[in-house]
């Protein structure tokens, strides 16, 4: 589990397309995301992030197009060598119910031969904001916030390099889903990693990424620095979505005037 030993990839999509049945999921994407950059994927549901976000990791093999990895189409060589050097962290991450924390957190390294000291366990816990006591607990004894950090935690273990997250804060109540989005960026900081966030939530990835892609209809409608999308140059597909947490912000920022007005 070695720190800044890790740098991310560059991953590169080209004509990547893939239909189920008559829907195009994912249609002609064509993109490049630079080495180390933090990049959110939003968009409707079904719009087809979870697709394209799947072709990477090869949870999903497209039908046209080519995936790679440091210019390496990653449907070289088979699936699980790739998926070591990828973190994968989504929505009621999965962890497996009959192994401890300290367990679910090892299986990466075990799955590669290795055995995880109980130290390397209390530095992974630590990354993410957890006491080395938990490494005990089973997952069912968990909160859903402690559960996922720990997913992050065994996504790490690897040092993977590239991280896909699927809506990893998603099913968290506001603060935690604030916090943790905190603690992992820090960590994509730190360990120098490529990050593709998946989220609903156009306020989370403004605020975490370093670039935003707005998906639409299976095709990458906008991409932009959150600050052009929040100055709406964007586009009007991408402005549809920044609206909301623009007219949150301002309505909050009304309030609390109208609040000091009364007081003063
Ligand atoms: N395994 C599958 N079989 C059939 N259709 C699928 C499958 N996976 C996805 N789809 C369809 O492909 C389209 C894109 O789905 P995808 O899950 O990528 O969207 P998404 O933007 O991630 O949505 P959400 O935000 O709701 O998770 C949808 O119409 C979905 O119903």
């Amino acid at each position: 589990m070695a720190e800044a030993a890790t740098h991310g990839p560059e991953v590169a999509f080209d004509g990547v397309g893939k239909a189920f049945g008559a829907i195009a999921a994912v249609d002609d994407v064509t993109l490049t995301i630079a080495a180390g950059s933090f990049v959110a994927l939003v968009g409707a549901s079904g719009s087809g992030k979870s697709t394209l976000l799947k072709t990477i990791n090869r949870l999903v093999e497209p039908d046209r197009g080519t995936v790679s990895i440091d210019r390496r189409p990653v449907g070289e060589g088979p699936a699980f060598r790739l998926r070591r050097r990828i973190g994968y962290v989504f929505q009621n991450v999965g962890l497996f119910p009959h192994m401890s924390v300290a367990e679910n957190i090892a299986i990466g390294l075990r799955i590669e031969g290795r055995a995880a000291a109980d130290a390397e366990i209390a530095a992974a816990l630590d990354r993410v904001g957890l006491d080395a006591a938990m490494a005990a607990r089973m997952p069912d004894q968990l909160s859903g916030g402690q559960r996922q950090r720990v997913g992050v935690a065994r996504a790490l273990a690897t040092a993977p390099g590239l991280m896909l997250m699927d809506e990893p804060f998603g099913a968290l109540d506001p603060v935690t889903r604030d916090q943790l989005g905190t603690v992992y960026r820090a960590l994509h900081e730190r360990l120098r990693l490529t990050t593709i966030l998946v989220t609903h939530d156009m306020a989370e990835a403004l605020l975490l990424a370093d670039r935003v892609l707005v998906m639409a209809r299976g095709r990458i409608v906008a991409d932009a620095l959150p600050a052009d999308l929040l100055a709406g140059r964007a586009g009007a597909e991408a402005d549809a979505l920044v609206a909301v947490p623009r007219a949150q912000a301002e309505r909050l920022h009304a309030l609390q005037n109208e609040g000091a007005v009364g007081r003063g």
